[in-house]
């Protein structure tokens, strides 16, 4: 998608954005999962249909969102998942507090990727780096070929928290920000003498909290 398309797109140089401390979030995964769609579900409540255009490059957005009563910077990158951009992005790892590492459930080889876009991570990011594992495009079920188990197991396997995602009905989008939000907001000290927070155990229980079937 092209990002200098976006109307509220609000990063680069000028940015006044920077009172207060802004927590790098970096949305990464193959070309094509919907990365870019994500972030602008969370930051305008929109999906964009039509034909896709990928990402060039990489560029970011600013968000502020509200954790018990604090408000929490979000700088959130979005990435371009084509192999040839892979040696520009990996310079923006080393700064990232949180990741989210998406596939696209209609999509095998997204979800066969995640576990190189994690050697990738453990390589080039920080080793406390929050990460977070999205199937996303949970509304396409008639063409789902990844099984919402496959993910469980897949995120146990790495000691990741996962959701599946819509961004296009905007299914857990605001939830996925917002665990890693929390997260970084109890890391930063914010609230110190706060017990201790996991952001995994944060959404077993918003899942629980849910009425219906948009958690998974
Ligand atoms: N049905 C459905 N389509 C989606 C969803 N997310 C993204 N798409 C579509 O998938 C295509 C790719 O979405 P993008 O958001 O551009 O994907 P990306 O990961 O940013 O791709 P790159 O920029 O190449 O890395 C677009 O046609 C989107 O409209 C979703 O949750 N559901």
């Amino acid at each position: 998608m092209d990002l200098q398309g976006l109307d509220s797109y609000q990063g680069g140089p000028g940015c006044d954005f920077n009172e207060h401390v802004l927590h790098k979030t970096i949305l990464v995964g193959d070309s094509g999962v919907g990365k870019t769609s994500l972030l602008v579900q969370f930051d305008q409540g929109k999906f964009i249909p039509g034909s896709f255009s990928a990402t060039v490059g990489i560029g970011f957005t600013n968000k502020v969102v509200t954790v018990d009563g604090a408000r929490v910077k979000l700088q959130i990158w979005d990435t371009a998942g084509q192999e040839r951009f892979r040696s520009v992005t990996h310079a923006y790892y080393r700064d990232a507090q949180a990741l989210l590492l998406l596939y696209d459930i209609t999509n095998k080889s997204s979800f066969d990727n995640i576990r190189a876009w994690l050697t990738e991570i453990h390589e080039y990011a920080q080793r406390d780096v929050v990460i977070v594992l999205l199937g996303n495009k949970a509304d396409v079920s008639s063409e789902r070929v990844i099984r919402r188990e496959d993910g469980e197991t897949l995120a146990r396997e790495y000691g990741v928290p996962f959701m599946e995602t819509s961004a296009k009905t905007g299914m857990n989008v605001e939830l996925a920000f917002l665990a890693i939000a929390r997260e970084l907001k109890h890391r930063a000290g914010q609230h110190a003498k706060e017990p201790s927070f996991q952001i995994r155990d944060y959404l077993e229980s918003q899942k629980k909290r849910a009425s219906c079937c948009s958690f998974v």
